[in-house]
């Protein structure tokens, strides 16, 4: 397997020049930088490697870092490091998608180790990549969208069809539904598979950004454009653009949107000069677009121009068959994810979820059967048809907590005693003290954690 680099950011010299030298001892291709926003000039050109970054910085912070470094490639692993106790905030960099965090202070071993699975894991996908690119038809796809309603493969025989084309493609579908992760293996399918993945949320850039964020500026080009910024289209070189959300693009940009895709060529703001654009275009939306054609918000001709190939990716109330399946996959995945015991769900959790409505179809899925997963419980309300389950699941939930903070209070707050008594991860105990809201410092007897 060919080396793959780690890069290093963190603003406080001493303590990056040291986590450098420790990891270039242990055998690491170390780039060590201090600021958010070198870094993410680097991940912008086709970064192959993984990213060790302090999660507190001045300017950009870690958090923020690795939102956008997961915005050009979700999986480039970034492992966070936190501040002593800072569980909180560890908590949230892996609800956020981090591949793990090391706690200060650590030792190098430690960061040694989860570097080394880092790594081993993004020449794992680069490799499979690889071979999905030569394969030329990959088939993963099941995999990545689960679901065997007649809606569902039918979905997936349409991407299989039309993923290897050139042909741009407009989906379609509720919030939460899975239009990204279509996007995504249209792409994986294409010949332009080992190319970059430029996502793009038109609903989260300020209409006063967005231009300049798409194609980028020149010098001077308006009052603040101190310097010149390439686009996020100049970034694709030859891959797939997709444009989250397109609905909620302003007019204006509309306009130049059509001119780019129909030209296939991008100019940056302040010049006249074009540049050719190697590109395919995806666009999602969850609004219906002729209507908001009707309304006035949305453009015919772009509409016209996109919706050649549509896909609509159906809402889990089309297809209520799928949910038990998707719920315990995810579920299990979530346990991995979190080096946990596996799962299993039972009859009447697969009930309960089966008849709840899920407006934020599969997303809000996940989300409970990440907590479920994570053996923090089913993590809605009405979690069970009858009052006996729901009952029976807060009394173990207030068994979980006592039995915690008794064990918290006969270690003196030592967390390492603490999870290794309960036969419990690290990882699990954090989750599960956030979960019930315990305050170790409660219990401290001194300050020491390990
Ligand atoms: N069929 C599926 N199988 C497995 N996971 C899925 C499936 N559909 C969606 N997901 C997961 O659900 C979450 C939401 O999917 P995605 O972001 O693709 O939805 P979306 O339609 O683009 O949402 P939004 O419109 O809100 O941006 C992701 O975590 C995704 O991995």
């Amino acid at each position: 397997m060919t080396q793959i680099q780690v890069l290093l950011i963190d603003d406080d010299d001493h303590m990056r020049e040291a986590t450098a030298l420790a990891l270039q001892l242990a055998d690491f291709d170390v780039r060590a930088l201090p600021s958010a926003d070198e870094a993410l000039h680097l991940v912008g050109f086709g970064f192959k490697g993984i990213v060790v970054s302090d999660i507190r910085m001045s300017g950009m912070d870690g958090l923020t870092l690795m939102n956008r470094i997961h915005d050009l490639d979700r999986d480039i692993p970034v492992i966070l490091v936190t501040g002593h106790g800072d569980v909180q905030l560890a908590v949230r960099a892996m609800q956020e998608g981090a591949y793990d965090f090391v706690e200060k202070p650590f030792t190098n071993s430690h960061l040694a180790d989860v570097v080394k699975w880092a790594c081993d894991r993004r020449a794992l996908v680069l490799e499979n990549r690889l071979l999905r690119a030569a394969a030329g038809h990959p088939d993963d796809i099941e995999q990545r969208l689960i679901g065997r309603s007649p809606a569902m493969i039918a979905l997936r025989d349409k991407i299989r069809a039309v993923g290897p084309t050139e042909a741009d493609v407009l989906i379609m579908g509720e919030t939460g539904t899975g239009k990204e992760v279509t996007a995504r293996a249209l792409h994986d399918m294409s010949p332009r598979a080992d190319k970059p993945f430029i996502a793009i949320n038109c609903a989260a850039l300020p209409s006063m950004l967005i231009e300049s964020e798409l194609f980028g500026h020149e010098a001077g080009a308006f009052p603040g454009a101190m310097r010149a910024r390439f686009g996020k289209f100049e970034l694709a070189r030859g891959g797939t653009i997709l444009l989250d959300e397109i609905g909620a693009m302003p007019l204006e940009v509309q306009a130049k949107l059509l001119r780019v895709i129909q030209e296939r060529a991008t100019t940056r703001l302040g010049t006249n000069d074009s540049m050719p654009l190697n590109a395919r275009f995806i666009a999602t939306s969850k609004e219906n677009l002729e209507d908001e054609v009707a309304a006035g918000r949305f453009r015919a001709d772009l509409l016209y121009r996109l919706n050649v190939v549509t896909l609509r990716v159906p809402a889990l109330s089309e297809r209520r068959e799928d949910i038990a399946l998707l719920f315990l996959k995810l579920a299990q995945e979530a346990a991995l994810r979190y080096r946990l015991d596996p799962v299993d769900v039972p009859a009447q959790i697969t009930t309960a979820i089966t008849d709840r409505d899920w407006p934020g179809n599969v997303r809000e899925l996940r989300n409970a059967a990440d907590r479920f997963g994570m053996g923090l419980g089913i993590g809605f309300d009405n979690a069970a048809p009858d009052a006996g389950s729901g009952l029976l699941a807060d009394k173990m939930a207030a068994f979980e907590r006592t039995t915690i903070a008794n064990a918290l209070v006969a270690h003196g707050g030592n967390l390492k005693s603490v999870y290794e008594s309960l036969g419990l991860s690290r990882k699990a105990l954090y989750l599960k003290i956030r979960r019930y809201g315990l305050d170790r410092r409660e219990y401290s007897f001194d300050e020491s954690d390990s």
